[in-house]
């Protein structure tokens, strides 16, 4: 993971629903999205703006991302103004296709009076986006460049791609695999999409695990049951933590070694500093 804070749990809030906002300073989410775009009907836009920002006059301590309506919709630049306004921790670009969409963004930005401390999170979900994704995940190379995070964006990407969204998805595996690929390139974090099944608490489970295992730093979240089982699945085990700290013990033990066994297993030097890095990363 690249950012010091946890994503493990990013929940989508609609910025049109007074009631959801109500609940975000109660919410164990790590980070919540309060979103203007796919959430928010048409003829909703406007007021939900309007609701963010009066939101925004009373913020919660927690860590907010707005999502706005990409720029090329009517939305777009109201939504921008908004949102570099309430100055949250960073602003979501939906159907992003190319580097340029976020360089523009960000010179936008810079336009105004927003400091640089407004990230930018990026939406993966478009067959283009896909195409382009080294390059999308290269800016995170450019210190001078806001981008911080990736997002995937499953629904859009299989109505794009007709890639079918069977449960296990098989299908949308090796895109999912390019993203974790591009973030750990690009020095960005990376968050898994939604599941749309919010009843079903065990698929979920599997899912979460199943997307801390291919190295997503968190999974972003629809509804505030599927907090908790995220939290615990992109949490390390109490296994994962003692055999770090075995690693970490037995280098301490003889710090002039290079590669060293325990309980039958090679352990080097790369080993110790992902033991360092799982241990720096607990949440207790
Ligand atoms: C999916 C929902 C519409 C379901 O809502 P509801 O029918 O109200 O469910 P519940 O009755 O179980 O809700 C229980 C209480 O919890 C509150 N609630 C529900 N969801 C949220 C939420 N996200 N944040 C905060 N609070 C929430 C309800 O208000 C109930 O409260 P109470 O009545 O007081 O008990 C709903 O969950 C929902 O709208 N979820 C978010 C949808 C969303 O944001 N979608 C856009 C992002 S997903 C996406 O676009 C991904 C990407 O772009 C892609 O392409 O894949
Ligand atoms: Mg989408």
């Amino acid at each position: 993971m690249t950012s010091a804070h946890p994503h493990r749990s990013v929940l989508y809030v609609p910025a049109a629903n007074e009631k959801a906002l109500a609940k975000i300073p109660d919410l164990p989410a790590d980070a919540i999205i309060l979103d203007l775009e796919d959430a928010v009907a048409p003829d909703q836009k406007a007021a939900a703006r309007n609701s963010l920002v009066r939101f925004f006059e009373k913020r919660p301590n927690k860590r907010l991302i707005i999502r706005i309506n990409a720029m090329s919709t009517p939305w777009g630049v109201d939504d921008l103004a908004a949102a570099r306004a309430c100055k949250p921790d960073a602003i979501l670009l939906p159907k992003v296709d190319s580097p340029r969409d976020i360089l523009e963004t960000d010179d936008a930005l810079d336009e105004g009076d927003a400091p640089k401390r407004i990230r930018l999170w990026a939406m993966i979900e478009t067959p283009k986006a896909m195409m382009n994704i080294g390059a999308i995940a290269g800016l995170g190379r450019d210190r001078a460049a806001r981008l911080a995070c990736l997002v995937a964006g499953t629904n859009d990407l299989a109505k794009d791609t007709g890639i079918r969204m069977t449960p296990d998805r098989r299908y949308l595996m090796p895109a999912l695999s390019q993203m974790v690929m591009a973030a750990r390139a690009g020095n960005l974090t990376v968050l898994d999409g939604v599941s749309n099944n919010f009843r079903d608490l065990d698929a979920f489970a599997v899912e979460c695990r199943e997307a801390s295992n291919m190295g997503f730093d968190g999974k972003t979240l629809i509804h505030p049951a599927q907090i908790d089982p995220a939290n615990s699945a992109f949490a390390p085990s109490d296994e994962d933590v003692a055999q770090a700290q075995a690693i970490v013990d037995a280098f301490a033990a003889d710090p002039t070694q290079g590669v060293i066994q325990i309980n039958g297993r090679m352990i080097e030097r790369l080993h110790l500093a992902q033991a360092e890095a799982l241990l720096a990363a607990r949440i207790d």
